[in-house]
């Protein structure tokens, strides 16, 4: 059966914050629940893995997995927190004298060459606007807003009736942003906190409590929470719904796809 596995879960600076004493942050620093990496997820299906975004904690992630080789990655952003192992990766494949391919729409190619002019001598990229298949995968990406920080893209996939999406960047969606999230069988949706206290205008990623009314109208059976700030502690007990979980490192969820 199909997985995704959870390889990182923290917000662009992980938790913990190098600055921080926080509670969260100290707990964390003692190898406790609520160290995050990057958000990243890997798909895995009998025809190989794809993973979803390849940050700066890229190499911890593949260690932690015990993985060697990698062969795709599909981005939803050009981030530093989200594209910044892919340097690191190109090295890899150097060395292995291998090559790898980077699925993105064409306008995150554009951000990820000006400041990684050297990638595609390894790195295949091909612009996936118009969808992609993978694993038996349909794999549609969306524009989402993303607040302050601009635009990001999230991705529903579909296989044999089975529909998930993975949206960890996104705030204020539009009614026309939020229809790809609807009739989904699992949502992986980005929530910074519990709930955030700054400016509206400083935001980039939606608290749990605009979270939750996001899933009254979507209606998704089940949903993981990610790209958590060091706001949010694991064993805080929030009120979320049954049907509601907050993602941690290596957790497993199995796509129920009928297979
Ligand atoms: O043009 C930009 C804008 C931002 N960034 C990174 O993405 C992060 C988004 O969350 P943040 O605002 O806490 O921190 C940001 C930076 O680390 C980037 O790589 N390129």
């Amino acid at each position: 059966m199909d997985q995704l596995i959870f390889l990182g879960t923290g917000d662009s600076m992980g938790v913990p914050r190098v600055y921080c004493t926080c509670p969260v942050c100290q707990e964390a620093r003692s190898g406790g629940r609520n160290r995050r990496l990057r958000s990243s997820a890997l798909l895995r299906t009998a025809e190989g893995e794809l993973l979803l975004d390849c940050g700066p904690d890229w190499v911890e992630q593949m260690e932690g997995l015990g993985q060697r080789t990698l062969t795709r990655v599909l981005v939803t952003h050009p981030h530093h927190d989200h594209i910044a192992g892919l340097p690191e990766w190109f090295d890899a494949c150097r060395w292995t004298r291998s090559r790898g391919t980077v699925f993105a729409p064409g306008i995150v190619f554009e951000t990820i060459r000006r400041q990684y002019p050297w990638l595609e001598k390894k790195l295949a990229f091909v612009p996936n606007d118009g969808g992609m298949e993978f694993g038996g995968w349909q794999i549609t990406p969306w524009e989402v807003c993303h607040g302050k920080n601009g635009y990001s893209f999230a991705y529903r996939f579909v296989k044999n009736g089975y529909a998930w999406a993975y949206c960890p960047d996104a705030i204020h969606l539009t009614e026309k942003q939020k229809k790809p999230l609807h009739g989904l069988n699992m949502l992986v949706l980005g929530t910074n906190f519990y709930k955030e206290e700054a400016r509206v205008e400083s935001r980039s990623v939606y608290d749990m409590k605009e979270a939750l009314e996001l899933l009254a109208e979507a209606k998704p059976q089940r949903v993981y929470f990610t790209h958590m700030s060091h706001g949010v502690d694991i064993d805080a007990g929030y009120p979320l719904p049954e049907h509601v979980t907050l993602a941690s490192r290596e957790l497993t969820v199995s796509l129920r796809t009928g297979e």
